[in-house]
């Protein structure tokens, strides 16, 4: 996705979440003042019409009948934690998608191994940046941003970690997308990461209708209706 389909959604988060857009433009800033190299991005070609596996970090993840999906996917984007509980169940991941608050050491262990980590900088992540992109292997690190692209930082589209996979994976061309791990009603969860959630929900629906390519056939049929081009469940 370019920056100006994405923009009005992400002007919509930082209105519902409060955050300021200096903020994540700080973020971009920081990844690009400490990273000399980066993943080149074409590496993702094997993206292209492959099933990806898009794996979230909910509880579910840790299923048999999940993790058998995961196994049969040709490629498999791993948001955080779930790197974690893949890694635990022997399954490879191709990219792991992540703001480095929960697993700093993974992050350095995949680039390390030469597996592409997609290193995403915003407003409220500024130590971590500072903390954990520096022991990294920088050819492996993938830096983006959820505002305005620049230089090395891209903008793929999407705002949490797993939804920002399955934009990743969209933006380079693949077949179908695969959701696993994705428990948008987890009682655990506090408030704001329940926010999250809702967002991330609507945004996935928002990716897959606009995948579809028949927003107008599916307005009103479906159990959402289409405020501004943003799918909202109604
Ligand atoms: N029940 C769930 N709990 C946590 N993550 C989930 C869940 N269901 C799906 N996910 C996806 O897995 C990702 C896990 O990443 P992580 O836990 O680091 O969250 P995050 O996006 O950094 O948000 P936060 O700032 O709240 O930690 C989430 O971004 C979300 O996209
Ligand atoms: N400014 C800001 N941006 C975010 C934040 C956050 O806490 N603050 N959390 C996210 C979850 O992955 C994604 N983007
Ligand atoms: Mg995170």
């Amino acid at each position: 996705m370019e920056f100006d389909e994405w923009e009005p959604v992400y002007e919509a988060i930082l209105d519902d979440f409060g955050y300021d857009r200096t903020g994540d433009e700080r973020g971009r800033e920081r990844l690009e003042s400490l990273l000399e190299e980066t993943y080149d991005p074409a590496e993702l070609a094997i993206l292209r019409d492959a099933t990806v596996a898009v794996a979230g970090a909910g509880p579910s993840l840790e299923t048999d009948r999940n993790l058998d999906r995961v196994r049969d996917a040709d490629v498999v984007l791993a948001a955080s934690t779930a790197v974690d509980v893949l890694v635990s169940e022997d399954i490879d991941v191709e990219c792991m998608v992540t703001d480095l608050d929960k697993n700093p050491e993974t992050v350095e262990r995949l680039t390390d191994a030469g597996v592409p980590v997609a290193v995403h900088g915003h407003g409220d992540n500024l130590d971590a940046i500072r903390n954990v992109v520096p022991n990294c292997r920088h050819e492996y690190v993938l830096p983006t941003t959820q505002t305005e692209p620049r230089g090395i930082v891209r903008n793929f589209g999407g705002f949490t970690d797993g939804d920002r996979a399955a934009f990743l994976a969209d933006h380079f061309g693949a077949a179908e997308l695969v959701f696993v791990g994705w428990d948008f009603d987890d009682p655990t969860v506090d408030r704001t990461k329940a926010r999250k959630l809702e967002w991330a929900e609507r945004l996935l629906y928002w990716l897959e209708t606009r995948r579809m390519d028949h927003f107008s056939i599916l307005d009103g049929r479906r159990d959402g209706i289409v405020t501004d081009g943003i799918p909202i469940e109604s």
